[in-house]
């Protein structure tokens, strides 16, 4: 038996407590299969900042999910425990010191056994969560929605930004080379270099155009192909949608992907009638920046995209 969210019934979805999906908190079970772990840090980014207001923004806009996911079939949080581990105290002030406590918080919460997702927070926070599972699993494929590479190099010469998690994962050797992908890449860069790099460091790209071209199953195959026969890290970069499905976020690109495209493609990640679905070891959704949201609709997105994934978690357990 597990214990799930407060009953809609019983306490109206806009009370009760401010846990994601109204969760108990990890203090409040035995054990969870799943950790769900804020991360309000922001000192990454190269733009408009605010996404260290992100984890408590994602829980608000997380009320209204319901119990039952009918396009999988499951009803992930009786499938699964989860639990909202609260939020990590990552210093402002010293990026360094602050990936360390990431890492080694989310190395304690996998070490107990759960699948940790982290709620961001600005990307830098994959690299820390890369070398936490790093340090259980060996190389990850890295399975990377986002409208951008995030491979560059440095910003003002700065190693560790939002621009630059995976090239230091790549050359930490924290990634698997042959199995990675970015999805959702578009927009301008700063030059074509950027890509030749980019593919020496081990990604190959969908870019969002492919989605109008091959549609979404096309476009998860290619997926399913390349990450299969690993443990996959799952990062999620709210700005993969268009700015009109997540305005709320620091660097937003036009000609993104619907929420319907993203929330499919996830759903596509999980177990098929003759494949088993991918082996996912942790996930994070990050860049969800609240100021300059709108009705929560960034927040929405961020809430149903960690809902798929736990649907798709619980498919892939039962
Ligand atoms: N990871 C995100 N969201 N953005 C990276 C953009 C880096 C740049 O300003 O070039
Ligand atoms: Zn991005
Ligand atoms: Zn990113």
């Amino acid at each position: 038996m597990t214990i799930g969210p407060v009953d809609g019934q019983q306490v109206p979805r806009f009370a009760g407590p401010p846990t994601f999906a109204r969760l108990p908190r990890l203090d409040e079970v035995s054990r969870a299969d799943v950790a769900i772990v804020g991360l309000p840090f922001d000192a990454g980014v190269s733009y408009r900042p605010g996404a260290r207001f992100g984890p408590a923004h994602i829980r608000q806009s997380s009320r209204l999910l319901r119990p039952y996911h009918p396009a999988v079939g499951v009803s992930p949080f009786a499938s699964l425990q989860v639990a909202d581990a609260g939020d990590l105290a990552l210093n402002p002030f010293d990026i360094t010191g602050a990936l360390d406590a990431c890492r080694a918080g989310i190395l304690g919460l996998a070490q107990d056994g759960a699948t940790v997702v982290g709620l961001g927070g600005d990307h830098t926070l994959a690299l820390p969560a890369l070398r936490a599972l790093h340090a259980l699993h060996g190389p990850l494929a890295v399975l990377h929605f986002d409208a951008h590479l995030d491979t560059w190099d440095t910003y003002f010469g700065a190693p560790y930004t939002h621009g630059t998690p995976f090239r230091r994962a790549s050359e930490e050797g924290l990634i698997d080379q042959e199995r990675s992908m970015h999805v959702g890449i578009r927009g301008p860069l700063y030059s074509a270099a950027d890509l030749d790099d980019d593919a020496r460091l081990g990604f190959a790209v969908v870019r969002a155009d492919d989605y109008e071209t091959d549609g979404v199953a096309r476009t998860v195959e290619r997926m399913r192909r390349r990450l299969a026969g690993g443990p996959v890290y799952l990062s999620v970069d709210i700005d993969v949608l268009d700015p009109a499905a997540a305005p709320g976020t620091g660097t937003p690109e036009a000609g993104g992907l619907t929420s319907r495209e993203l929330l499919h493609s996830l759903r596509g990640l999980g177990p098929t009638g003759d494949e088993p679905g991918l082996d996912i070891v942790g996930i994070d959704v990050v860049e969800v920046a609240p100021a300059y949201d709108h009705a929560e609709i960034t927040g929405i997105a961020a809430a149903h995209v960690i809902y798929d994934l736990l649907a798709v978690l619980a498919a892939n357990r039962s």
